[in-house]
């Protein structure tokens, strides 16, 4: 008798609800005979968690918050899908044998743990949650080689630096190139940005994203962010990394060989795209996704970043330059500042100055243990808000 081998990878989505969640669904939706949702998670939103488990019937579902346990568990009554609830439920979920890959889509700091968790129980990690990697990037790269999973990146930069290297695997890197949209406010100087709004930073101009990584583009902190998790993915030195403005968000990045050829990888702005790749890997599967058109964008153009004025790619340079826990010190006082500035509390040019004062109010740790991540970003957090309750807030009009 032959045993037929399932070949269908099961797949954890961690934040299904998300922006980068759904368009995974897409994915899986897209390619039933490769993969299937096992597991969905998400944090409040369980009308768009329901529907989600309704029509892709995972064996499980997580509801972070607990408060809506009986709301999820009454909406799947009939379905084959188990519900679970609580954070501590998403760690211990990632770790079930049936999974082969744990895409990390979860945003901020909480994609830490689930993440530690699921290596060590030997699963691939699609890793959109760049957070993880800011907070924890040797730790992380650490305990990837030590369980020999897999880290693919789903962030579009790094999955391009990563297509570029297939082949190359002995080629030594000189340098890689992360391009930056710019973001809304590209070309605009101090003054300017003083009175911004959230509306007009959450206007992206190529990335229809989450509120949290839109205002992060918006700020340059999410190139900032960029720089830090390419030097974990691709064991680089802060030397190595350059960052380039590209207002077109054509070429996802490029590396640049010890020849002094640069390869880059192009295509339009769609995340279903490092989605696919990051499942798929190394299969490149067919699909219909809009084609690029050369002779549509004439213009491909190219500036230096101004780190004048977006303090906060200077900062993360800073922070990668100094190591220890200060990269997961300007984390955690940048998701504080971005909720205040969303919550319309503190102005787009305070969030700079909240993290500027954690970097160099909070303790400095050389070789932070996990205790020691959890401890910086909980400190952080509590310093970055008394920071901006005695902020004096700019006028914002929204
Ligand atoms: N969007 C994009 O195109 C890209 C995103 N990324 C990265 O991917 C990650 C997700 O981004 P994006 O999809 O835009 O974010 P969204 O805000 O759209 O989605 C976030 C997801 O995480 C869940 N979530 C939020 N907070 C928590 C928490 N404390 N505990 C558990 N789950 C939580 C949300 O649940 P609920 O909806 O129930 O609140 C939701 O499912 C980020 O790290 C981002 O930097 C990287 C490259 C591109
Ligand atoms: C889609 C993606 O990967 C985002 O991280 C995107 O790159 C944000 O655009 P910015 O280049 O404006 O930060
Ligand atoms: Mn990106």
């Amino acid at each position: 008798m032959h045993l037929v081998q399932d070949t269908v990878k099961n797949i954890a989505i961690l934040g299904s609800t998300g922006s980068i969640g759904t368009q995974t669904l897409e994915v899986i939706e897209e390619n039933p005979d490769r993969f299937r949702a096992y597991v969905l998670t998400a944090h409040r939103n369980a009308d768009l968690l329901i529907a989600q488990c309704q029509k892709f019937k995972p064996a499980y579902a997580v509801i972070c918050d607990t408060s809506l346990y009986e709301q999820v568990k009454q909406g799947l009554e009939g379905f084959p899908t188990q519900v679970l609830s609580g954070y501590d439920e998403v760690k211990h979920i990632v770790t079930l044998s049936e999974l082969d890959v744990v895409l990390t889509a979860m945003v901020g700091f909480a994609g830490l743990e689930p993440t530690i968790s699921a290596i060590e129980a030997g699963k691939d990690i699609a890793l959109a949650n760049k957070e993880t990697l800011v907070v924890a990037g040797e730790l992380i790269t650490q305990l990837a080689r030590q369980n020999q999973v897999k880290l693919l990146p789903v962030d579009s930069e790094h999955s391009a630096i990563f297509q570029c290297l297939v082949g190359e695997e002995k080629n030594p890197i000189e340098k890689i190139i992360l391009t930056a949209s710019g973001g809304p406010f590209r070309g605009k100087d101090v003054s300017f940005l003083e009175n911004v709004t959230r509306h007009e930073a959450l206007k992206h101009p190529n990335w229809v994203m989450g509120a949290k990584i839109t205002i992060d583009s918006a700020s340059l902190m999410n190139k900032g962010l960029e720089v830090i998790e390419a030097k974990w993915l691709f064991d680089l030195k802060l030397e190595q990394i350059e960052v380039i403005v590209h207002p077109q968000s054509i070429i996802h990045s490029l590396v640049q060989f010890q020849d002094g050829s640069i390869k880059a990888q192009m295509g339009l702005p769609d995340m279903k795209l490092p989605i696919q790749y990051a499942l798929g890997y190394p299969e490149r599967i067919q699909n219909n996704f809009k084609r690029f058109d050369f002779a549509a964008y004439p213009t491909l153009s190219f500036e230096k970043p101004d780190l004048h004025t977006f303090r906060n790619l200077a900062l993360a340079f800073e922070a990668l330059k100094q190591g220890g826990n200060v990269p997961c010190i300007i984390n955690a006082a940048n998701e504080v500042a971005v909720a205040g500035f969303l919550a319309d509390e503190v102005s787009f040019l305070g969030m700079s100055q909240v993290i500027e004062q954690c970097m160099t109010q909070i303790p400095f740790i050389a070789k932070p243990t996990l205790a020691d991540y959890l401890n910086t970003d909980k400190e952080t957090r509590i310093l970055a808000q008394n920071l901006i309750t005695q902020m004096p807030l700019k006028a914002l009009t929204v």
